[in-house]
């Protein structure tokens, strides 16, 4: 229920010069003292209706289960905030008794809905998918760094864009990229080989690296351009991705003001992360007109595009400049990162696990080239690598690199019958649904491999790690909204990792990392270790 800034103004107005009339009064003072009043009565009513009266007495919602131990006004706010990103809600869905929808309440008693069974997560994605869209102020804040493409849009605009842009991604189109991702991964070891030297269990930190060949890679198959993000540390692309992305001290702040200062407000205000958000904003947009720039010079000639998604884009017909600008800095934004925290997740897995380490190192040694060879590498030779595939399914299952996101009713609807007032916010938890016993089994909550793996020719279970529904399987959403990039995405995890295991061993360098427990996991749109992913690193002979 949002603050109805508008109407609290106009009767404050209203009531104040009403006041004034009956008071005869034409001082400023009395006006202004007046206006306060007004505006003060308003406040409390309406918080006293919103965050106690509704919430615990009329809310439909109000009868659905919830955590235990919420805070009467806070509800569950200060444990979400305290833990890490994802975890309050992947132990609701265990603990608490629940037939796929969930209450929880947020600061002064918002509420949530986390829908957790198969069925209700198949209403909010695909039955019902645009009615349940994303909340203004996620949409707003993807539109100031994005622009409108199409991770933004909703509705017919949704369905108009991805249609222009499906053929980008077809299976025919990202197989042929496979020789690319391969190149773009060789590139980075070669370059992390330069930096580890001869010393063994040399101090890295991966994530940057991961960031750094997910943009060239973006770049490369997706743009046809080479950032030169693997070269350059320094890239002025990486260090405004990492202005945008990284939070800074004011984001606490500017969360706590928003409860009672407008957004369309706040957003003019020069607090830090809105200042590192406008200059990373215009160098990206000046890379992607460039691009495009550069594009349409190659059309003017009169010679063909390459089939990336850029090309495919201004072949459509359907965008304006100023839309291409916005997509291009939509897949930039949502095409690396993504598949970097992918990466430093399965790195991260690869200390905690030695001994699955050496057993993918074998797989890999044995089936793909070495890095100084030049062979080409083909979807054949990753797609056929089982433990490979294998174990990057595990990945994403288990950590989830996008662990939330969020959607807002667009009108009055129902979940599973339940009535869903317009407003409401639903919650949905890769990171929670990924793990759930009810439709992995008892060893959900194991990092397991071998879910995925077959063990006999007409093993069906294997392709879907053993779950019992599609939906169990949340790491890309499902639907008209589930990640357009998905088959991009894994092929080229698969690439990047399978050179780095082949080439490195990985260790933790902070022994204590080994218990997941005490991670500190942050981020908004994707996961990330706080203090950055440190490990050691030692380059292994024979690759
Ligand atoms: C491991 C890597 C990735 C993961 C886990 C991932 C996950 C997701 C998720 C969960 C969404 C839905 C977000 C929401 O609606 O709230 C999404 C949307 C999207 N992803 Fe990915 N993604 C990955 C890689 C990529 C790549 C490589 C690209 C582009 C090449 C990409 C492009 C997009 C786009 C454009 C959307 C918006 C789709 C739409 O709304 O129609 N993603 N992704």
């Amino acid at each position: 229920m949002d603050f109805p800034w508008l109407a609290v103004a106009s009767v404050s107005a209203l009531g104040s010069s009403v006041l004034s009339y009956a008071q005869n009064s034409r001082s400023w003072g009395f006006l202004a003292g007046s206006f306060a009043f007004v505006w003060y009565l308003q406040v409390t009513v309406w918080f006293t209706y919103s965050a106690i009266v509704y919430p615990y007495f009329l809310s439909p919602l109000r009868h659905l289960p919830e955590p235990a131990g919420s805070h009467w006004l806070m509800g569950q706010a200060t444990t979400i905030r305290k833990e890490p990103t994802g975890a309050p809600a992947r132990r609701w869905v265990q603990e608490i008794p629940h037939k796929g929808l969930i209450r929880y309440r947020w600061f002064f008693n918002r509420e949530r809905v986390l829908p957790c069974s198969a069925k209700a997560l198949a209403e909010v994605l695909v039955t019902k998918s645009y009615s349940f869209q994303k909340p203004a102020p996620a949409s707003r804040f993807l539109s100031r760094v994005l622009g409108d493409g199409l991770l933004v849009v909703e509705g017919d605009e949704h369905k108009h864009q991805r249609r222009q842009l499906m053929p980008a991604f077809s299976f025919r189109h990202v197989k042929n990229l496979y020789p690319v991702f391969w190149s773009k991964a060789r590139e980075s070891v070669l370059a992390m080989t330069a930096e580890v030297g001869g010393r063994k269990g040399a101090e890295m930190e991966v994530s940057n690296w991961a960031s750094r060949v997910g943009l060239d890679i973006i770049g490369t198959a997706g743009m046809g351009r080479d950032f030169g993000a693997i070269q350059d540390a320094k890239n002025p692309l990486v260090e405004s991705y990492n202005k945008l992305f990284v939070p800074t001290g004011s984001d606490r702040i500017l969360f706590i003001l928003g409860f009672v200062i407008p957004f369309t407000v706040l957003n003019r205000l020069p607090f830090q992360s809105r200042v590192n958000e406008a200059s990373a904003t215009k160098k990206i947009k000046s890379v992607c007109r460039e691009l495009i720039a550069a594009k349409k010079a190659i059309l003017a000639r009169g010679e063909k595009l390459n089939v990336d998604i850029l090309s495919v884009a201004m072949e459509s017909g359907g965008f304006t400049d100023e839309d291409l600008v916005s997509q291009m800095m939509t897949f930039l934004a949502a095409g690396h990162e993504t598949t970097a925290s992918a990466i430093s997740w399965a790195v991260y897995t690869l200390c905690r696990y030695p001994e699955i380490q050496q057993r993918l190192r074998e797989e890999i040694r044995e089936r793909l080239p070495a890095i100084d060879d030049d062979r080409e590498v083909t979807s054949s030779d990753i797609d056929t690598m089982p433990y490979l595939n294998a174990f990057c399914n595990e990945v994403l299952r288990y950590w989830s690199p996008v662990p939330q996101t969020v959607r807002e009713a667009s009108h009055d609807t129902t979940i599973l019958g339940q009535p869903i007032p317009k407003g409401t916010i639903v919650f949905i938890s890769p990171k929670a649904v990924n793990v759930d016993p009810e439709l992995w089994g008892p060893d959900a909550g194991e990092f397991k491999p071998e879910r995925w793996l077959r063990t006999s020719e007409d093993d069906k279970a294997a392709a879907s790690g053993g779950a019992t529904s599609n939906y169990a399987f949340l790491s890309f959403l499902h639907g008209p909204r589930s990640c357009i990039g998905q088959g991009f995405a894994k092929a080229e995890f698969a690439c990047v990792l399978a050179a780095w295991v082949g080439r490195f061993q990985f260790e933790f360098r902070d022994e204590e990392d080994a218990d997941e427990s005490k991670l500190d996991i942050r981020g908004g749109l994707t996961a990330r270790l706080y203090k950055g992913m440190h490990v050691k690193m030692t380059v292994l002979d024979g690759f």
